[in-house]
């Protein structure tokens, strides 16, 4: 069970070679992330999975189910997709933003509606904000009620395509943190895409480093590729200096401040 990538491949029309004999399995209620360089085939994986990409080699698999021999339409509304920069509706409120794949389905508006304002307070959103458009809202507001709007039609798989990139740090930091507890909570079947090693390593229990060509550099949980990268592309890759970064603690003033390996004071302890 779980979301299964049997030797695919994707030679776009222009010829161009996205990936290549990919193959790999996420078990259900796991979380997959994809990281990777730019153009190295991390979204059009991804999109093999609710058939916005068909490859042109291999197969993907859906609770062993071949998905070609699935309904595209229905396919892709059974799925949540979070995509990079939100993707929401400018014209339409936030709470009809989150609405939107329900009422198309059948829901009914109100019923929906109610749906929809209890999904922006699990996504941390005070229900207030669904009468207002989503340009009034933050960025990172923005992506939670994307992250509501992908969860509102109850879908076990959830694609999310960098889903925290355009957002500062800070914040990006509580977006993560927001899902993990999220999907402790719901424990959806989770396929990731982000350049950033560091996301990759918190969010996903598994992690695929892929290069150019959408080769595969190392597939591992976090611990196991930290403990033994593959190769030098993969050392340089999750930041060779990963190990010298390790942790210590400086005492300043009586307080035990923690420093990383260059002395930046990351925390207090106790
Ligand atoms: N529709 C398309 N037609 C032709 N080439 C494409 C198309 N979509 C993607 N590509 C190419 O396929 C390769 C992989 O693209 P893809 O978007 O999957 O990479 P990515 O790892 O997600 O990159 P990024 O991090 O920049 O989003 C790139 O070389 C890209 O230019």
């Amino acid at each position: 069970m779980g979301i299964e990538f049997r030797d695919v491949g994707k030679t776009y029309p222009d010829g161009t070679v996205a990936v290549t004999g990919f193959s790999c399995t996420v078990p259900s209620h796991r979380t997959l992330a994809l990281v990777g360089t730019s153009g190295s085939g991390k979204t059009t994986l991804m999109r093999m999975v609710n058939r916005m990409v068909e490859p042109t080699t291999g197969t993907v698999l859906i609770d062993d189910r071949d998905v070609r021999t699935l309904d595209k339409v229905e396919l892709r509304r059974s799925i949540g997709y979070v995509p990079q920069a939100g993707g929401l509706l400018p014209h339409r409120r936030v709470v009809d933003n989150v609405a939107t794949v329900p009422v198309l389905t059948g829901t009914p508006k109100r019923a929906a509606r109610a749906a929809a304002l209890e999904l922006l307070e699990l996504v941390g959103l005070d229900p207030a904000l669904g009468r207002r458009y989503p340009a009034q809202l933050s960025g990172g507001q923005q992506q939670r009620v994307a992250v509501a709007r992908a969860l509102a039609a109850e879908p076990n798989v959830l694609l999310m395509d960098e889903p925290f990139g355009a957002v500062d740090p800070i914040v990006r930091r509580g977006l993560q943190d927001q899902l993990l507890q999220l999907q402790a909570e719901l424990g959806k079947t989770i396929v990731l895409v982000t350049h950033d090693i560091d996301e990759a390593f918190r969010l996903g229990d598994d992690v695929v480093i892929l290069r150019t060509g959408g080769i595969v550099a190392q597939t591992g949980t976090p611990k196991e590729i930290v403990a033994a990268p593959a190769d030098d592309f993969v050392r340089d890759f999750i930041g060779s200096d990963r190990a010298e970064r390790a942790l210590r603690t400086v005492e300043v003033d009586g307080r035990n401040l923690v420093v990383d390996g260059d002395g930046r004071p990351v925390g207090v302890l106790g």
